[in-house]
């Protein structure tokens, strides 16, 4: 048996003397816990300053809590606290055990600097005991004079101490002493005694490290008193411990001690620290093997820790030699010793040892708080031609209103006027500071990563809806190539080719699946769950639901449904972040690091960002209003085109941002239409209803894109460019977007939190859908206007033929509108390329923008814009019948009815709404029925 853990049967607890994140996230304290039996975990100053000063695993949390205005004092606590707090958790089921025998602690110092400070010493125990906010948490105190006090104080107030740096006989019973007296005192205030803990940390080898140069030097003096001081060398420190246990036995025996007992007190048992050989010319494992005995505890450094594992020999030794270690220290007064100075001198230096690694370790936070506040955000470049005035104006008229005060109060006025709309605005601005929230949930995120890869999953699919699955795509390609987690993939469509491709391409039994849909209703995430947790049960039976993680809501009935079905683990969002805003809460960093991602540099940008934009006191310039002021002001000059030009890595940003930006603005027929992925066509063509944008990196130069956009500059557009230092800043970007979101829409006065005509199209889908469950199959559609060969046309628009209805359907464009294309299709390289030539075909000819994007994702991103917003759009939807299906298990409809029905649903609230719609459904390759409608375009479009 592994030597630490039969420690145990001597009914002695072996402690890990050290703390460090890594090991609480890494599962190296799991694995300590399990595999060695470890029962509890001390920390001090010396050793938070190793794992913190001494590491860069707190350098992103660092930077972030400097930026939000703490001291290098406050960032130390709040990452010890932090820490603890892990530790505590991972401790928590030994604490609960029935047979936890006063273990599963973890330990916490009171600041060094308090150490002759009683009333000092009894605020900050009280204060980190409610930080931490764990009932298995002990609070270090010093046994100096002036903490005696204090830890019968703390010991009152119900607060379990660990009683450190006891260095003597006399000192420890003091101790012993302040721990009763605070048992009577609570005794005395009719409180209760249950779970309340405490040790008395009595310290070893600082003792031989202190006496034995000086016995050595007695010796070589020679002659009897010589030979007594050789005796004695390296003898001290396991007297003391040894006599100590004597007293310890007699203390916790006597009527007094039986009366508390009686009424539940637990006994102070001696820890023995300090444990780790500082004399190369020891046994490594002197101060572990001799002192085994029961009711004790060992806190033991980790390289100790590894040699016991390797070579203990466990003993109960304790009480071996009792007679003789009496003799050791009553003889050291014959060689003119006194112990009673040699504790006190022991005490001073070891106040010492841990006021100076606690300065250090505060020096070195201190110069990563100045280099974090030093750090720009990156600036968005406005040039905004003959529309500066106007902005400068609303800039100066937000600013005149303290409009960034008013924002970070959540003055849901500035949106709207309504008292129900801004008590929903209200309700839903918790994105503003969930980055902070999550800086602290870092740590909690990346153990589970480390879990999910200790348990062999090779794979990561990420299934939702709009907001719940757009920040993994785009961090998937941003940060394609850069890191080394697990594959990803996101599974975002109803299109039965596309979930059997993804179902093919990934190992499912090793596959992770996070269902991600912070309502925990919406349709087609709850689709994909029941589809591949169907999947995972042919292969794993009743334990399928390990594959499976919810993100969702507090309280959403897919809490319920996840519990019963087993999911591996719920993460719980916040019912205040809506779906679009929620890139920096569980939805984006769940799936992003697993994926790999430095989630916790990506929040540091985040918070950044924050502090530019006013999130910790007044600034001079608002980055995320400036640009939301500019966006709102352009749209209301008739330049609502929200163009995005990014590089190929980037491509993706433009679909979070379409989301971010359609579904918040349009509305109330108002908005701004972000277009991503648009080809560039000639200056020429675009029409006086645009303003580009361009997100980049600093350092990776884009000619095409920087070539088109300066000519774009110089024809009178407006152009606004935004160049990151590297992917990690997306963090910066995804606040200041969402800032600017809501900027613009308080500058088109509309609530940027709902969603209103979302449902419309829904409601339609779960209408036709409720026929497909009586009927077995959707209802037949209208006839079509034309019928062709390969395909036929359905619109309100005339046409004997394809030809005349598509002149038809695009002889109805004015200047400002946009050609939306919607594909109900399984997405493919191919298909993308053709797409684009038509959106490349019909900017050249029409000099209108054009917008694409694949159903049902778009339903859950611009879908609100094509209804909400403004009419401008031509609607060009594009189907297929599915020539391979896929059936959705315990419903009586296939992937491929609900992906038709979703379009038959949008189409019908489109007509609803009386936009201009024309649907094409393929009966072949569509692919092929694209190319051919481009061909078809070309002559139709031609001047
Ligand atoms: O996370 P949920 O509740 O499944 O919603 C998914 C998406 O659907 C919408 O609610 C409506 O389109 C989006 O706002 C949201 O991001
Ligand atoms: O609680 C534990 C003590 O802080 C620790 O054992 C001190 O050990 P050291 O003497 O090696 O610093």
């Amino acid at each position: 048996m592994n030597p630490l853990a039969s420690v145990r049967q001597f009914n002695q607890s072996i402690w890990l003397d050290y703390i460090r994140r890594n090991i609480l996230v890494n599962g190296e304290l799991q694995r300590l816990l399990t595999e060695d039996g470890l029962r509890g975990v001390t920390s001090n100053p010396a050793i938070f300053e190793k794992a913190i000063g001494g590491s860069a695993d707190y350098d992103a949390s660092i930077q972030a809590l400097a930026l939000q205005g703490l001291s290098a004092e406050q960032i130390y606590e709040q990452l010890a606290v932090q820490d603890v707090q892990h530790a505590c958790d991972l401790l928590r089921p030994l604490y609960d055990a029935a047979d936890s025998g006063g273990d599963g602690y973890v330990s916490l110092e009171v600041s060094p600097t308090l150490i002759h400070d009683t009333e000092g010493t009894v605020q900050e125990g009280l204060r980190f005991w409610q930080q931490v906010n764990r009932p298995n948490v002990m609070i270090k105190v010093p046994a100096t004079v002036e903490g005696l006090p204090a830890i019968r104080q703390l010991i009152a107030a119900g607060v379990n101490v660990n009683v450190t740096l006891i260095f003597g006989l006399e000192r420890y019973k003091a101790v012993a002493e302040a721990y009763l007296q605070g048992l009577e005192d609570r005794a005395a205030a009719g409180l209760p005694f249950s779970r309340i803990d405490s040790v008395a940390s009595f310290f070893l080898s600082r003792i031989d490290v202190l006496l034995d140069p000086q016995l050595e030097q007695l010796a070589q003096q020679g002659g009897e008193k010589g030979a007594l001081a050789q005796s004695l060398v390296g003898e001290v420190a396991l007297a003391s411990a040894k006599q100590a246990y004597q007293f310890y036995k007699s203390i916790f025996s006597g009527p007094r001690w039986q009366a508390l007992q009686q009424q539940g007190a637990a006994v102070q048992r001696l820890l023995w620290a300090s444990t780790g050989n500082k004399n190369p010319q020891y046994d490594n494992l002197k101060y572990v093997e001799h002192l085994i005995g029961p009711e004790t505890v060992n806190t033991i450094p980790v390289e100790t820790l590894d040699l016991y594992r390797l070579s203990g020999q466990p003993q109960s030794r304790l009480e071996e030699g009792t007679e003789q270690a009496a003799q050791v220290l009553a003889r050291l007064s014959e060689l003119g010793i006194d112990l009673n100075q040699v504790s006190q001198q022991l005490e001073d230096e070891g106040a010492q040892k841990f006021n100076e690694p606690f300065a250090k370790l505060l020096t070195v936070l201190e110069q990563k708080r100045q280099q974090a506040l030093q750090a720009p955000v990156v600036p968005a470049e406005l040039h905004l031609g003959q529309y500066q005035a106007a902005v400068d104006t609303k800039v100066a008229e937000l600013n005149a209103q303290n409009f960034t005060a008013g924002f970070w109060n959540k003055q849901a006025d500035l949106w709207v006027e309504d008292a129900t709309a801004q008590q929903s605005v209200r309700s839903f601005m918790g994105w503003l500071r969930v980055a902070e929230t999550m800086v602290g949930a870092v740590p909690e995120i990346e153990q589970f990563v480390h879990e999910v890869k200790a348990a062999g999953f090779r794979h990561v699919v990420v299934m939702g809806m709009g907001g719940s699955s757009m920040t993994p795509i785009v961090f998937k390609q941003a940060f394609a190539g850069q890191v080394h987690g697990l594959p990803l993939s996101v599974l975002d469509t109803t299109n039965p080719g596309s979930v059997r491709e993804i179902e093919e391409a990934v190992p499912l039994a090793e596959t992770l699946f996070v269902v991600a849909s912070k309502s925990g209703t919406t349709a087609e995430p709850l689709a994909f769950g029941d589809y591949f947790y169907n999947r995972l049960r042919e292969i794993k039976g009743e334990r399928a639901g390990e594959n499976f993680v919810a993100i969702t809501d507090p309280g959403s009935k897919f809490v319920t449904q996840a519990t019963q079905e087993g999911y591996l683990r719920i993460f719980l969002n916040f019912a205040e972040v809506g779906g679009r805003f929620s890139a920096l809460s569980y939805f984006g960093l769940v799936p992003a690091a697993l994926y790999g991602l430095p989630i916790g540099d990506i929040l540091a940008r985040a918070v950044r960002m924050m502090r530019a934009c006013g999130a910790y006191g007044p600034v001079s310039h608002n980055p995320g209003l400036e640009l939301g002021a500019a966006l709102g002001v352009l749209a209301q000059h008739g330049r609502d085109k929200l163009t995005l030009v990014v590089p190929d890595s980037l491509s993706d940003l433009g679909l979070w941002l379409e989301q971010l930006i359609a579904e918040s603005t349009g509305k109330e027929g108002k908005g701004v239409l972000p277009l991503a992925g648009e080809p560039l066509t000639s200056i020429s063509s675009y029409g006086s209803d645009r303003v580009f944008v361009y997100v980049g990196y600093q350092d990776q130069a884009d000619a095409v894109n920087e070539q088109h956009l300066a000519a774009l500059e110089a024809a009178g557009h407006p152009v606004v460019r935004i160049l990151m230092e590297d992917a990690r800043d997306l963090g910066s970007e995804f606040f200041r977007w969402e800032v600017a979101t809501a900027v613009a829409s308080a500058v088109l006065r509309i609530n940027p939190f709902d969603q209103p005509n979302v449902q419309a199209a829904k409601t339609a889908t779960d209408q036709l859908m409720k026929v497909v469950v009586e009927k077995g199959a959707l209802p037949q559609t209208s006839e079509p206007v034309v019928r062709a060969q390969d395909a036929a046309y359905y619109s309100n628009v005339p046409g004997r033929n394809a030809e005349e209805v598509l002149r038809s359907f695009f002889g109805q464009t004015k200047p400002g509108d946009f050609l939306c294309i919607q594909a109900y299709l399984m997405e493919t390289p191919a298909l993308n390329e053709e797409l684009q030539q038509v959106r490349a075909l019909v900017q050249e000819q029409l000099h209108i923008a054009t917008a694409s994007g694949y159903g049902p994702r778009f339903l859950h991103s611009t879908g609100q814009y094509h209804k909400g917003g403004p009419d401008t759009g031509l609607y060009l939807q594009l189907t297929t019948d599915h020539a391979q299906d896929l059936p959705l298990p315990g419903r009586p409809y296939t992937f491929g009815t609900f992906q038709n029905a979703q379009a038959a649903g949008d189409l019908q609230a489109l007509q609803d709404y009386n936009r201009r719609t024309l649907r094409i459904h393929f009966n072949g390759n569509p692919t092929q029925g694209v190319a051919d409608l481009l061909a078809q375009l070309r002559t139709v479009l031609a001047k």
